[in-house]
């Protein structure tokens, strides 16, 4: 394992120990300062007491807390996970039974109301604050009536936090820490949640980066990470703004992407970026792409097809492309258990990593819903896990599953039952559940690259009325793009992922909103002044 030589700008936010505020650039070392600032405090804590971690995605948290506890290094009772999970498992099944009576644990979790539960609600909410849930009766009656809504859940957090003694005594009690990873992303409500437990006196650490931020959609706002830093009462601010990552070539033009005044960085090499206009489909570019990748390997510009993504803002673009790829490739798609979004769902989803082997070991499983059992059911457990990986019959394993999910609390799971009997019908979501294979080609949305790393991205999508996402004006030449903000960070976002090169692809030809091909024109993103002499084209 190589050994990690924190720059003075990284050394000064590990050892500040203090509630701060990071602001850092792609591939600066956020989540690696996070990890050194979590492994260097828990060793000081007693048994009893954690860290908490929150990240944006499942994803993200399980490479956190494999970074964290590497080298068997013990994070005590600390919490990985994202926000939606903190809340339920922390705060709403353990409390909001005291304040609104009933059991929350049984409750159905929603991630989307349909029209009939949108009624109880006065208001229409995207993600609700706490003030509103306060005002608007209809959230208690939506519980009453047995549904929590996810959206709510940071909003129904704090006002648990706002209410409840024993909530407070508890967060305090069993937690000295709070990180949150990914802070652009926040909405009103999270920022509130995150405020009110730094203010029982956990120490506090946001880290973020206000150009990364791609979920303005769903109530975001990069806002929040700005008023910490402005906040100088109550957090340090501390910027990183090299990136370890990515070619000089690259960090130019993603950030003149951003900022046409962006001041380059000096660089003696060639340029990385690459702009590459293929004739036809975008089956007929994975044509062309595929041979590119036997000449990396060939060359050993990488050692595996997985060190290559495909990156596009639409899905749809990734499936007609991997029509044409003649490399074995995985492309990442919600599952039907993603789809369902529940707290079942998700350990189900893991039960499946576990069986499938992307989870390698029960002890993986076990940490993480099962701790808490007497060390005298362990073996047995242990032995159940092995049974749902040697299950080679549908119906046995969803049997032999339900008795895990119900010794860990759940009673209620045909939705999820349903979702395995879909999963286990259809090869490419099984696939979703192997740990990926060093010869598969990785596709993926521009929205589910976000913190990882590859030695080569091709991104594609880079037609006009494809990214940024364009929609008809009243007038045929009206230039209409109701997301720009947001389309350029995730655009950031994809060119900052590669390390060695990145191939900007443009198809010939684009498939309409009715699926019918014309001739295609560049992107608004080609066509970007500031990027000039930035970038090779390659015929
Ligand atoms: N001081 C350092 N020296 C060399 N490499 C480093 C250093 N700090 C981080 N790195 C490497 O840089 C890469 C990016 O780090 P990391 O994933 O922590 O960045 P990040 O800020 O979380 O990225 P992003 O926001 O783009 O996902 C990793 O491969 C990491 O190992």
């Amino acid at each position: 394992m190589s050994t990690f030589n924190p720059t003075l700008q990284q050394q000064a936010a590990i050892d500040c120990e203090d509630s701060i505020v990071i602001t850092a650039c792609p591939g600066s070392g956020k989540t690696t300062v996070m990890k050194e600032k979590i492994r260097g405090i828990t060793p000081n804590l007693s048994s009893h007491k954690g860290v908490i971690a929150i990240t944006f995605t499942k994803k993200a948290s399980e490479e956190l807390k494999k970074r964290c506890k590497e080298n068997a290094h013990d994070t005590k009772l600390s919490f990985f996970g994202t926000i939606d999970s903190f809340c339920l498992k922390e705060l709403i099944l353990p409390f909001l039974g005291r304040i609104w009576y009933g059991k929350p644990s049984d409750c159905k979790i929603v991630k989307e109301l349909d029209s009939h539960q949108q009624l109880y609600l006065s208001g229409k909410y995207n993600s609700p604050t706490c003030d509103e849930l306060s005002s608007d009766a209809g959230f208690k009656a939506l519980y009453d009536a047995g549904i929590l809504w996810m959206s709510s859940f940071a909003a129904l957090s704090l006002f648990i936090l706002n209410n409840s003694v024993s909530a407070r005594r508890y967060i305090r009690a069993r937690y000295s820490h709070v990180f949150i990873d990914e802070y652009q992303d926040s909405s009103q409500a999270q920022h509130e949640l995150f405020i009110k437990i730094k203010e029982l006196g956990l120490i506090a650490t946001a880290v973020g980066d206000i150009d990364q931020s791609i979920y303005q959609f769903r109530g975001s706002q990069p806002e929040f990470l700005l008023a910490l830093t402005e906040d100088n009462a109550n957090f340090q601010h501390f910027e990183l703004d090299l990136n370890h990552r990515c070619h000089p070539s690259i960090v130019n033009y993603a950030s003149r992407v951003l900022d046409p005044g962006y001041k380059l960085i000096a660089h003696e090499d060639d340029i990385y970026v690459f702009r590459r206009l293929i004739n036809g489909s975008l089956k007929n570019a994975a044509e062309h792409v595929s041979p590119w990748i036997d000449d990396w390997l060939e060359k050993n510009t990488i050692n595996n097809a997985s060190d290559v993504a495909i990156l596009a803002k639409k899905e749809i673009s990734l499936r007609e492309f991997s029509t044409g790829l003649t490399h074995n490739h995985r492309l990442y798609t919600d599952s039907p258990l993603n789809d369902i979004g529940t707290e079942c769902a998700d350990v189900y989803s893991d039960l499946l990593l576990y069986k499938y082997g992307a989870i390698p070991t029960a002890q993986d499983v076990i940490e993480k819903y099962f701790f808490q059992l007497p060390a005298r059911n362990m073996a047995d457990i242990r032995r159940q896990l092995k049974g749902i990986r040697a299950e080679a019959i549908l119906e046995a394993f969803i049997e032999k599953s339900n008795g895990l999910l119900e010794l860990i609390g759940f009673d209620e799971f045909e939705e999820e039952n349903d979702a395995v009997r879909l999963i286990w019908s259809k090869d490419t979501w099984v696939k979703l559940f192997k740990p990926i294979a060093k010869d598969e080609v990785q596709l993926m949305t521009l929205h589910k690259s976000k913190g990882l790393e590859f030695k080569i991205i091709l991104h594609l999508d880079m037609e006009e009325w494809s990214f940024p996402h364009r929609i008809p004006g009243d007038n045929w030449d009206d230039i209409n793009y109701p997301s720009l903000a947001e389309d350029t960070n995730l655009h950031y976002v994809g060119v900052t992922r590669a390390e060695l090169c990145c191939i900007l692809i443009r198809t010939s030809l684009r498939r309409n909103a009715q699926g019918n091909y014309g001739n295609s024109r560049p992107s608004y993103f080609l066509g970007l002044p500031q990027l000039e002499g930035l970038y090779q084209s390659i015929t």
